[in-house]
């Protein structure tokens, strides 16, 4: 495919143009976490999957943490343990430090959001299924955000809710990100459901479209001003892009060694605290 000649593959920057019009328009906030942010409310990029797989390039991106959390996820996971075996830590500061749980978080609602019967529901079986037997439906929706199970929750869903549409063949995907890190938190958000869509679009025979990322409080903490900075100085390269080494027989039958990133050219990671 043409996509993965790396010089047909464009230089993009809507990452970075996003960070820019955060650090530049952004209005003062307190926040929750004590820290204080700069903030926009409401933003929209589009990132086209056959450019290349979207993975921040002005700072080294840890790729690894973005997989282990996305099958993680699908594995109806809630609780540190199986991402803490593997060497991934990112969730550990919200979890319960003696039992390592979360709460219905992510997986518990993407897998078995319970119904009022005592049964649950499977979202991303139903969005398999509905990919495979009606890809015009305009109802093929993922929700994490559910009202009445946000008190038991860790952290409340940031990335909420998740619409799939196919057209000629592609499958897109557009997320509704409530709350932004856009440091920290967004690379790993975009990355995470390309990813998704990647998977998704595997395993119902379909190409990629697009990715869409939409915004509600979109927010560049007080503390990583400098990082952005450094960031907002450095030139973008084209994204890499992802090879999937294998087909496995469900959604949920992915393992981290079926994923391969080529070609990443990167600039050097930038460290930072994140907000509790
Ligand atoms: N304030 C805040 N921002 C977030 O992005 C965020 C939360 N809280 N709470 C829940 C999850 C956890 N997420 C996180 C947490 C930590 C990193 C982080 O520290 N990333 C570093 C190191 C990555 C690694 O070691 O794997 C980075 O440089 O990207 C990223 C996302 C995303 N979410
Ligand atoms: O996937 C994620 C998870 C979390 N975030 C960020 C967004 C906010 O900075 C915090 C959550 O705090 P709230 O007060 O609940 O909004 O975590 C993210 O960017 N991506």
């Amino acid at each position: 495919m043409n996509s993965t000649t790396s010089a047909l593959r464009p230089v993009r920057c809507q990452y970075e143009t996003f960070m820019r019009h955060v650090f530049e328009h952004g209005a003062s906030k307190t926040d929750r976490t004590g820290t204080g942010t700069r903030s926009v409310f409401g933003y929209q990029m589009r990132f086209n999957l056959n450019e290349g797989f979207p993975l921040v390039t002005t700072k080294k991106v840890h790729l690894k943490s973005i997989i282990l959390e996305l099958l993680w996820f699908l594995r109806g996971d809630s609780n540190v343990k199986w991402l803490q075996e593997r060497g991934c830590t990112i969730w550990d500061e919200w979890a319960d430090k003696e039992t390592g749980d979360l709460g219905p978080v992510y997986g518990v609602q993407w897998r078995s959001w319970p119904k009022a019967d005592g049964t649950h529901i499977d979202q991303i079986a139903e969005v398999v299924k509905q990919l495979k037997s009606s890809p015009d439906s305009r109802r093929i929706i993922v929700s994490a955000w559910n009202v009445a199970e946000l008190d038991q929750m860790a952290l409340m869903p940031c990335h909420s809710f998740f619409q799939f549409y196919v057209a000629d063949g592609k499958l897109s995907c557009q997320l509704y990100q409530r709350s932004a890190d856009i440091f920290l938190g967004v690379p790993f958000n975009i990355a995470s459901y390309a990813l998704l869509t990647h998977m998704l679009a595997q395993q119902c025979d379909l190409h990629v479209g697009d990715f869409i990322w939409t915004g509600g409080d979109c927010h560049i903490y007080n503390n990583h001003f400098e990082q952005v900075q450094t960031q907002l100085a450095r030139q973008p390269f084209a994204y890499p892009t992802l090879n999937i080494k294998r087909k496995p027989d469900s959604i949920f039958g992915y393992e981290y060694e079926d994923f391969e990133v080529l070609d990443y050219q990167h600039h050097a990671g930038i460290k930072a605290t994140v907000a509790v």
